[in-house]
């Protein structure tokens, strides 16, 4: 897969990363393979990340603090944990130019609203937004241009946001080669706890409860896993800081979600108990449907991908 030419001329002056690992990374690769910016800065408050960043060319600036990284930017965006947002947005409040543009790429979206809205000052254009697209991997080394090509961009523009800033940030994540929606924060995690949270928490869990079983070994786990529990271990293997944040960040939507895949979970543990063999072929069927159908409108590969080509 690649990405198309770079533009003639760029869409931002001075683009902003501050987070720079798996989507931070692909976010400044894509911006340099396709001229998107001026000049690309970031700021890491990791150094050994800093360093990185510097040697793999990521950016033209590696600020040393991120007062000195957002001075002057059009387009901050923050790519932290869920968690590191506010402690982010209090660091760079006080030195955004007024009509600058903060945005973010966290999984949840309620709650990073309220924590930008708190520290950043007036005048400043907050926008918030989440590219539906991953991988198991984190790091600065873990990033490339074409991670957000042919994938979902949601942006969650708080009621009374300007168009001009949001029409900015729909150009620009269109030509990282997303698609863009806009929606509500709130709508927005309850339709992710459903389609990414819980089934995270799911592969969590069972990869949990494998590795607690006293009665079949690790070995055996790992030499007989088929394909499901595989993918599975792949989930699993997502990063401990930006999942825990997600689950203490979207609490409600996915307390929500819980409880109803607990009640259908329920109902299948009868199911089996009671031998009702229709009630368990009627949903699997029902269930193939909607896989086939996903696949129909594009939205997937007959295998995921997710990541594939960097196992
Ligand atoms: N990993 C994935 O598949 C996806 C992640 N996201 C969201 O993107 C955000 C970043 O995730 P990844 O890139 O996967 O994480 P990552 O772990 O690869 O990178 C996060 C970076 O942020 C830096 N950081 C942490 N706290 C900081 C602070 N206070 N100031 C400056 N830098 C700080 C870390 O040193 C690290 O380099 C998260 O909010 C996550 O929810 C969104 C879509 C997909
Ligand atoms: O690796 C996978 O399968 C993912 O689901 C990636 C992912 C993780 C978190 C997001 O907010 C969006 C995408």
């Amino acid at each position: 897969m690649v990405l198309d030419p770079p533009l003639a001329s760029p869409i931002v002056g001075r683009l902003v990363v501050i987070g720079v690992g798996l989507i931070g990374s692909s976010i400044l690769h894509a911006a340099r393979a396709r001229g998107l910016a001026g000049t690309r800065v970031a700021y890491d408050a990791s150094p050994a990340v800093r360093e990185r960043v510097l040697a793999l060319g990521l950016a033209d600036l590696v600020a040393a603090t991120p007062e000195q990284a957002v001075r002057d930017a059009d387009i901050v965006i923050l790519c932290v944990p869920v968690g590191a947002m506010g402690a982010v947005a209090k660091e760079i409040g006080p030195h955004l130019k007024q009509g600058a543009i903060v945005s973010d790429v966290g999984s949840v979206k309620g709650a990073v609203l309220s924590a930008l809205r708190a520290h950043l000052p007036e005048g400043v254009h907050i926008i918030p937004g989440h590219p539906v697209a991953g991988t198991e991997y984190s790091g600065p080394d873990s990033g490339f241009a074409t991670l957000f090509k042919n994938r979902w961009s949601i942006l969650t523009p708080p009621e009374g946001a300007d168009p001009a800033a949001v029409a900015k940030l729909v150009e620009l994540w269109s030509a990282m080669g997303a698609n863009v929606e806009t929606m509500t924060a709130d709508h927005h995690d309850l339709v992710l706890a459903i389609t990414s949270h819980v089934p995270h928490l799911i592969a969590y869990n069972i990869v949990g409860t494998a590795a607690d079983l006293e009665t079949v070994t690790q070995s055996e786990v790992i030499k007989y896993s088929a394909g499901g529990f595989r993918d599975f271990t792949r989930i699993a293997a997502s990063d401990p800081t930006m999942w825990r944040d997600v689950f203490l960040n979207n609490r409600e939507a996915v307390l929500e979600v819980l409880g109803r895949f607990t009640e259908d979970l329920i109902a299948l543990q009868r199911s089996i108990r009671w031998a009702e063999g229709d009630k368990l072929f009627d949903l699997f069927t029902r269930t193939r449907a909607i896989r086939r159908s996903i696949i129909e409108i594009g939205q997937e590969t007959a295998a995921p991908d997710f990541g594939r080509a960097h196992d």
